[in-house]
């Protein structure tokens, strides 16, 4: 396997491996485990150790260089959603630099970076993206874009975390002030969320210091939050969704919700040339 480049002390916590053909860093250490992709910065695994997984990848998601990961937390850069580009922004299926490797006692930091190519599309040229990663009892990733151009820049930034949980019987606690419907002509929405069974669900809420989800089925709660992010999107593919996408099993909408960290639409970053913005997403597990 591939040396990694260690900051400081050499630890024994993280490892180059490949892992479904894919290179990837793998965390162990007595206090958490994890595993990133160098495709797209993408975390599919962290848990404090004694855990269950905390974040769901599918079954049968892809695992090809150019191919969405369904699962984990996709790195949404820069755009949210669809376009003629495709899906939710470049930076999810490119692979990024390995930067660093650090571990400080229990915890294990990775720093992954994306320097764009005017030949990966919209602000391909213009923007250069960095990751920093922390793998400990807790859990952040903490996003910058650099606009290296010399003009602004106004690209959309999501970290799309799929939380594993039961879905039939979780709660997302927080979201009471509500928000609006996606699938709805962005009709307004009161908190908080109804039980998910099975409806498609695609929401912007107010996100607040912190929302919980309330994992009954699991005993435990698992707290996200974000500084920099304004609303939460908060998305379940039901029935429908997991049916008519090969990426999923049929049955995966009840094992996990996504409850993301954005800064899209009238909240996208405006970047003054040389500058930079940041999104991170923070996350920790307590019994409940
Ligand atoms: O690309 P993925 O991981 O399948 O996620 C797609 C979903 O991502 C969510 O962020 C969007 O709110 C949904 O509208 C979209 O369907």
């Amino acid at each position: 396997m591939a040396e990694l480049p260690w900051k400081g002390t050499p630890g024994t916590g993280a490892r180059a491996v490949e892992k479904n053909g894919l290179k990837a860093i793998e965390i162990q250490t007595d206090y958490a485990t994890g595993l990133v992709y160098l495709m797209g910065a993408h975390v599919t695994d962290w848990a404090p150790v004694g855990e269950e997984p905390v974040l769901f990848t599918s079954a049968a998601s892809n695992f090809e260089l150019g191919t969405p990961i369904r699962g984990g937390i996709p790195v949404v850069a820069p755009w949210f959603g669809p376009s003629d580009e495709g899906l939710h922004g470049w930076a999810r299926t490119r692979e990024w630099n390995l930067d660093a490797v650090s571990q400080d006692g229990g915890a294990v930091e990775v720093d992954l970076s994306l320097k764009g190519e005017a030949e990966f599309g919209t602000d391909g040229a213009a923007l250069e993206l960095a990751a920093h990663i922390y793998f400990g009892e807790t859990f952040t990733f903490e996003l910058t874009a650099k606009n290296v151009s010399d003009e602004d820049v106004t690209p959309e930034l999501a970290l799309h975390a799929y939380w594993a949980a039961n879905a039939e019987q979780l709660e997302v606690g927080g979201i009471e002030d509500g928000g609006v419907d996606r699938l709805a002509d962005n009709a307004e929405i009161e908190g908080p969320m109804e039980k998910l069974e099975g409806q498609t669900v695609d929401r912007f809420y107010t996100f607040p210091g912190t929302i919980t989800i309330h994992d009954n089925g699991g005993g435990r709660d698992i707290l996200v939050s974000s500084p920099e992010s304004a609303q939460a999107v908060v998305w379940n593919p039901g029935t429908s969704g997991s049916e008519s996408n090969a990426d999923f099993e049929n049955d995966d909408w009840k094992k996990f919700v996504c409850v993301e960290a954005t800064r899209v639409r009238d909240f996208a970053p405006i970047i003054r040339p040389g500058e930079e913005a940041k999104l991170t997403l923070q996350a920790k597990v307590k019994k409940a």
